[in-house]
C-alpha cells in the first residue's frame, strides 16, 4: 500500500502552551488534526469559563487565515472549582471537559487537586450535565514508587470514583500500563483512554540504557516492554474506548536537557505519521482511522470529521529541532526517518 486516506484525525490530549510558544506549536497540529482537546495547565491554570474562552481566542488568533482547526477547551479542576463553574462549562459549546491533575503529579500541577473528596459536588454536577472528567491518573504520595503511580491510582482513586459517580464520563489520559489498558477494556462504556505515540513506541530502556535521554522523559513515565505491548494491543484492538491523544507537550530544549529536566515529549510535528507507522508495524493499518478519527469523536459525542487526509509512503527525516522563537524544541523521534508523509506537508523547522 502506497497511500492511506482516512477521515481527518483529532488529537484528544494536547498542550499548546501560551504566549510566544503558542504560535510556534499550533501550526503543526492544525496541519494534521481537525480538532484537539487543549490542556489547561498554563501558568496560571485555566480555571474559569472566561479564561478558557480567552485562551481559545488566543489560539484562534495564531491560526493562519483559512485554517479551520477547532480548539476544544478544558478547565483545570482545583479544590475550589464550584459546581456552578462546572455547570457553566457544560453549557458552553467550546468547553468539553474538566481536567484533574492530582497536585504535584506533573508539569504545572501545583494548583491541582489535593483531595478529590473536596470536589464531590462539582463531580456530581459534571455527571449531571454530561461533562467528561479527564484524568492525569497518578497518585503522588512520596512513598509510592514512580513506576507504580498509575496502577495505584486505579485502585485508590479511579475505581472508587467510578462507583461514587455512576454516570460520570471519564477519560483516563495517556495510559502507560498493562493494568490501565485492562481496566479500561473491562470497564463501563463511559470510561475511555487516550494513548500517546511515545508509550506505543518506547519502554523505559529507551530512556535509561546507555545514557539518560531526557527527550523520552514524560509523565506518566515510560514503563516496561510488556506494558508497551499491552498498550499497542489496546490501541490496535478496534475497541472504541481507546483513541488518539498525543500529549504533545512542548518544552524548550534547555529545560529538557537540564539537571532537573521537564517532563513532556513534543510530537505534534509528526503525530499522525508516527501513529501510522506504529499501526503498520502492528499489521493493523486498517484500524488507524478508528483510533485516530472516529472513536474519540464518538466518545465526546461530537460529529465525525468529514474531511479526509492522505498519507503517502515516502521517506522523510524529522528535523533534530524546531524553532521556538528564542529557543528550540527537540521533537520525539528527532532526526529519524519516517515512512509516511502527509500530503501537502511543508517542513518549517
Ligand atoms: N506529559 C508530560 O510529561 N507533561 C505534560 C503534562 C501532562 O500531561 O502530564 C506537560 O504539560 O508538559
Ligand atoms: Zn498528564
Ligand atoms: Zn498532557
Amino acid at each position: 500500500m502506497d497511500q492511506i486516506t482516512i477521515r481527518r484525525p483529532d488529537d484528544w490530549h494536547l498542550h499548546l502552551r501560551d504566549g510566544a510558544v503558542l504560535e510556534h506549536v499550533v501550526p503543526h497540529t492544525a496541519r494534521r488534526f481537525a480538532r484537539a482537546i487543549v490542556m489547561p495547565n498554563l501558568v496560571p491554570p485555566v480555571t474559569t469559563v472566561s479564561a478558557a474562552l480567552a485562551y481559545r481566542q488566543r489560539i484562534l488568533d495564531t491560526l493562519p487565515p483559512g485554517t479551520d482547526f477547532k480548539p476544544l477547551m478544558t478547565l483545570y479542576l482545583t479544590d475550589n472549582t464550584s459546581p456552578e463553574t462546572a455547570t457553566e462549562a457544560a453549557a458552553s459549546e467550546h468547553i468539553h471537559g474538566v481536567k484533574l491533575y492530582p497536585a504535584g503529579a506533573t508539569t504545572n500541577s501545583d494548583a491541582g487537586v489535593t483531595d478529590l473528596a473536596r470536589c464531590e459536588d462539582t463531580l456530581a454536577a459534571m455527571a449531571e450535565h454530561g461533562l467528561p472528567l479527564l484524568l492525569h491518573g497518578e497518585v503522588t504520595h512520596g512513598d509510592v514508587d514512580i513506576f507504580d503511580r498509575e496502577s495505584r491510582f486505579i485502585d485508590q482513586t479511579l475505581e472508587p470514583l467510578l462507583q461514587r459517580h455512576p454516570s460520570l464520563r471519564v477519560v483516563f489520559e495517556h495510559i502507560t500500563t498493562a493494568q490501565a489498558a485492562e481496566f479500561v477494556a473491562s470497564g463501563p462504556d463511559r470510561l475511555a483512554a487516550t494513548i500517546t505515540p511515545q508509550h506505543l513506541l518506547y519502554n523505559r530502556n529507551h530512556m535509561l540504557v546507555g545514557g539518560i535521554r531526557p527527550h523520552y522523559y514524560c509523565l506518566p513515565i515510560l514503563k516496561r516492554e510488556r506494558d508497551r505491548e499491552a498498550l499497542l494491543d489496546a490501541a490496535t484492538s478496534g475497541n472504541p474506548r481507546f483513541f488518539l491523544g498525543t500529549d504533545s507537550a512542548p518544552h524548550a530544549r534547555g529545560a529538557k536537557e537540564s539537571a532537573c529536566g521537564c517532563a513532556g515529549c513534543f510530537s505534534a510535528c509528526a503525530a499522525i505519521e508516527l501513529y501510522a507507522e506504529i499501526f503498520e508495524d502492528a499489521g493493523r493499518l486498517d484500524r488507524l482511522e478508528g483510533f485516530a478519527s472516529i472513536h474519540g469523536a464518538d466518545f465526546y459525542q461530537l460529529p465525525r470529521n468529514e474531511e479526509l487526509i492522505t498519507l503517502r509512503r515516502q521517506d522523510w527525516t524529522l528535523p533534530g529541532e524546531y524553532n521556538l522563537g528564542n529557543d528550540t524544541i527537540v521533537p520525539l523521534a528527532a532526526g529519524q526517518t519516517l515512512r509516511w508523509r502527509l500530503d501537502g506537508q511543508q517542513d518549517t523547522p
